[in-house]
């Protein structure tokens, strides 16, 4: 039985937010500033070439990623309250439009070093093979999915600057969209080489209660020949392969978007949030 207690967003980290523009500032430190618009174009292009032919997809995650990097000025020595709310406007209305989004390159600076830094101490006896279902019918199901997995609190210096990123984003998204998010809770999973994760859907049957999932990745020079693409499959869509490269985050409707993490030549990790809609289990 996992501990969603432990994951819970207390208060404590929202008057953090509120008290400290100097601590949130950081959150989303340059994340679409001028000196990324390289790595992202190559990043864009490892994703059109595993990507199923489809330029009009492609053309909308590309133009809606886009968009935001031209526009920032490259002297602005860190990001500004506007920005990161100019990033999850971003967020916002891709997810209104089409349920999901895809930015490459968009966790940066302190943030992206904080998980680096998780994943490194975190020790291996730490992690447990994730399970299928949830609390009592959650059994373990290595045909479904081989990763292993650690729930993360906010206790950590290195956990809390993801969590405060997380709960600006929840704030965010909640209030713009009427989504009612109440909560969130969040994993760091490792596939080992030769894991995956089948198709499935994020929200369990029956209980819608899981939202929007927000995935993040660790792993640096990630090639093409590495597999472990996350694989979105939108209704109306052919499907989307994200290569699991460090920085980039897929966020989508978690009961509506069917997908899948192929199977993995290297050690991968990624960092998932869900927000959720129902309160806490105490
Ligand atoms: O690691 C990923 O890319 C996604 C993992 C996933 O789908 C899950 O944990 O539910
Ligand atoms: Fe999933």
């Amino acid at each position: 039985m996992r501990n969603l207690a432990g994951c819970l967003f207390d208060t404590n980290l929202l008057l953090m937010i509120a008290d400290s523009i100097t601590n949130s500032a950081h959150i989303l430190q340059k994340p679409f500033a001028a000196d990324c618009i390289q790595a992202s174009a190559i990043q864009l292009d490892n994703l059109q070439t595993n990507m199923i032919q489809n330029n009009s997809i492609e053309n909308n995650i590309i133009q809606t990623h886009i968009e935001p990097i031209a526009a920032v000025q490259p002297d602005i020595p860190r990001t500004t309250n506007v920005q990161i709310e100019n990033n999850f406007e971003l967020i916002a209305s891709a997810i209104q439009t089409s349920g999901f989004i895809i930015l490459p390159g968009a966790i940066q600076g302190k943030l992206y070093r904080s998980l680096l830094r998780l994943k490194q101490i975190i020790p291996a006896h730490e992690f447990h093979a994730a399970g299928i279902g949830q609390g009592e019918q959650q059994n373990i199901n290595q045909q479904i999915r081989g990763d292993e997995i650690y729930w993360l609190n906010d206790n950590h210096i290195h956990s809390r600057r993801w969590f405060i990123w997380c709960e600006s984003l929840r704030v965010y998204l909640s209030r713009r969209l009427l989504l009612g998010l109440t909560r969130f809770e969040s994993q760091l999973a490792f596939y080992s080489a030769g894991a995956f994760y089948k198709k499935h859907r994020d929200s369990f049957r029956g209980n819608n209660n899981r939202l929007l999932t927000v995935v993040t990745y660790l792993n640096e020079d990630w090639q093409a020949d590495d597999g472990g693409e996350l694989v979105l499959y939108p209704k109306t869509q052919p499907p989307i392969y994200v290569p699991p490269q460090s920085g980039t985050i897929a966020i989508f409707l978690s009961e509506e978007m069917l997908h899948e993490v192929r199977p993995t030549y290297q050690s991968r990790y990624s960092v998932t949030c869900w927000f959720r809609t129902d309160s806490a289990v105490l």
